[in-house]
């Protein structure tokens, strides 16, 4: 197998009282998309700004390419976008370009004019950077991240500011990079629906702690589920169901059922009423939301009195 592109070992960063990053482990493999999700303060920006080499370690350790993220094998290999989208207010989009092409000693000077138009900045390319919309300042802060086609990109909140249209450009951007050329990204994110749609995996951070890691695509399976009913007598379907062994709660003008073996056989428990006497009206099923999901996590972290969530998947 080959060594993660990123790795984290126990990765912490404390600023005086303030636990930004605990003990974080993570592992980024070549070609993955993985976002950071967390709320305001979760330590997204610090974890992202360890992995770059621009705030040293608490304690753990990052290697970025099998090297410490401050070699140059690491930094040469490694396009960025963190803080708000700065650029040289002055100079044109071309001409800010055409610094970093510089500064990363790339040689081919195609590289200034393939970023503009990977970026969609060809209307925008000789317009000055102080003049740009924030969308388009966004755009041009990340060309200047793509083109020295870095193996690893990190991204902290790469959409912020775009238009929908804009959004939708970027996703497919950092999606080609990474399934055509194998580029790793890590990007941070408060954007439920975006990282689903845009990561492979997903890491929930929560106050400098890592409480969740899983594949996006398992995100059907883990959101909860549970069932409403309405009835003709829903005291009585409560007491029907509890006796067929599917305890059931009244919730405003509906009969509500958790847990799998009513989510996994809704006619079990129709079946349950109908020999209870109970007339059934409605049947629903109810899944969680990304949102939900994620506010459920950070309230209440897997191992904490009531979570009720299996173990981390890993
Ligand atoms: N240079 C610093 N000095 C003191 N405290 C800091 C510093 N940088 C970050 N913090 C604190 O560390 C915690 C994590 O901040 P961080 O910016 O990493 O979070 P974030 O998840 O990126 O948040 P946001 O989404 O708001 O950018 C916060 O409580 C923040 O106030």
């Amino acid at each position: 197998m080959t060594a993660p592109a990123l790795r984290l070992r126990g990765l912490s960063k404390h600023y005086g009282p303030v636990a930004a990053v605990q003990e974080v482990d993570l592992e980024v493999r070549a070609g993955e998309i993985y976002a950071l999700l967390g709320l305001n303060g979760a330590g997204k920006t610090t974890l992202m700004r360890m992995v770059l080499g621009m705030v040293r370690p608490g304690a753990g350790s990052v290697t970025v390419l099998g090297r410490g993220p401050r070699e140059r094998p690491a930094r040469a290999g490694t396009g960025y976008l963190v803080e708000a989208a700065t650029a040289y207010p002055e100079l044109t989009v071309r001409e800010n370009l055409e610094v970093a092409r510089r500064l990363h000693r790339v040689r081919a000077t195609h590289a200034v004019g393939d970023a503009v138009e990977l970026l969609g900045l060809g209307e925008h390319a000789d317009r000055r950077a102080r003049e740009l919309s924030q969308g388009n300042r966004q755009r041009l802060a990340l060309a200047r991240a793509v083109l020295h086609r870095p193996s690893v990109l990190v991204l902290d909140e790469p959409v912020n500011g775009l238009d929908p249209a804009g959004v939708v450009e970027v996703r497919t951007l950092l999606t080609d990079l990474a399934r055509r050329h194998g580029t790793t990204v890590l990007l941070s994110s408060h954007l439920l629906g975006e990282v689903a749609r845009l990561a492979t995996r997903v890491g929930v951070l929560h106050r400098g702690r890592l409480l969740e890691e899983f594949p996006t695509g398992s995100l059907p399976e883990r959101v909860h589920r549970h069932l409403e009913l309405t009835t003709r007598d829903d005291d009585r379907a409560v007491d029907v169901l509890a006796a067929a062994g599917f305890p059931a709660r009244r919730r405003a003008g509906t009969v509500v059922l958790a847990g799998d073996r009513a989510t996994s056989r809704p006619e079990d428990v129709a079946a349950a009423l109908v020999h209870g006497g109970v007339a059934l009206t409605g049947l629903t099923e109810v899944r969680e939301d990304l949102e939900s999901h994620f506010l459920r996590l950070v309230q209440a972290p897997p191992g904490a009195p009531g979570a009720g969530e299996g173990p981390r998947a890993r």
